[in-house]
């Protein structure tokens, strides 16, 4: 009678695991990165620099953004906005043409070429990474894609740190497009103090990655509730995972 019961839950699990199956892909391929960064000692993001420095044509976004999404394709996840996600990015600010843009989370670069790829003439990204490390790879992909100091500007230091000094340290009085892609909690705290210190532009364009997955609860709610806001959600794969909706806010 148990090996009939058992076998009688065999189709639920083998449902379960189907249905699942991305996730499991996902989470083998962060848990064998998280695995290769405490055996090697290249990081992560060395590694996706050498990779780049061998594949990509310098002084060309698009080829540099194209090698990244290979790297991540074959060998290791990189969390970033990626292509789908990317292309809803980069129509939204094609159709704002800011002057002054600033991203939070900068990691590799991946956004900041994106972003820098479709700037209108003149017009200057800040882009915000705590990490240093992360940022010395930022700084070098950024370079290698063909941008210089006054058009993208790398900012090292944690956010609510940086946007009180945005005005008097690094020129920005406010900035009309802001891509915010750092640690998902910090979201509704940097929208505030966004807010708080004037920075935002009349009828500024504030986007956030991931507000799905992993999510960010808070900031939607208080984007949607403050009246303040118009607020509308682009849903996209998951960067280089088929199978998995991930929404990007707008
Ligand atoms: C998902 S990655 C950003 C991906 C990047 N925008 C891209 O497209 O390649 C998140 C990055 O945000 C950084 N970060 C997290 N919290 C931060 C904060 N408070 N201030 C600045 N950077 C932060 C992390 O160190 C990490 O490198």
């Amino acid at each position: 009678v148990s090996v009939a019961i058992a076998l009688a839950f065999v189709p639920l699990v083998l449902a379960l695991a189907l249905r699942s199956r991305h996730w499991v892909v996902l989470v083998a391929r962060v848990a064998l990165g998280w695995l290769r960064d405490r055996l090697s000692s290249v990081p992560r993001e060395h590694r996706a620099l050498q990779y780049l420095l061998t594949h990509a044509v310098p002084g060309d976004p698009r080829h540099v953004l194209l090698t990244l999404d290979q790297w991540s394709r074959r060998c290791e996840h990189l969390s970033c906005v990626g292509p789908e996600k990317g292309r809803v990015v980069e129509r939204v600010l094609s159709a704002r043409s800011p002057q002054r843009v600033l991203e939070l989370g900068t990691s590799c670069g991946y956004g900041a070429v994106l972003l820098a790829r479709a700037l209108p003439p003149g017009a200057r990204l800040l882009t915000v990474e705590r990490d240093p490390q992360r940022a010395a790879m930022a700084e070098k992909v950024i370079r290698l894609a063909g941008f210089d100091e006054r058009t993208v500007q790398l900012i090292v230091g944690p956010s609510e740190e940086v946007i009180p000094q945005l005005r008097s340290r690094h020129r920005m009085d406010t900035t009309d497009f802001i891509l915010m892609e750092h640690g998902k909690s910090c979201y509704e705290r940097d929208l505030r103090l966004l807010e708080r210190h004037r920075l935002l532009a009349p009828g500024a364009t504030v986007m956030a990655d991931h507000v799905l997955v992993p999510g960010a609860p808070r900031f939607l709610r208080y984007a949607r509730g403050s009246g303040r806001f118009r607020c509308r959600l682009h849903r996209a794969t998951l960067e280089y995972c088929q199978g998995i909706t991930d929404g990007i806010a707008e």
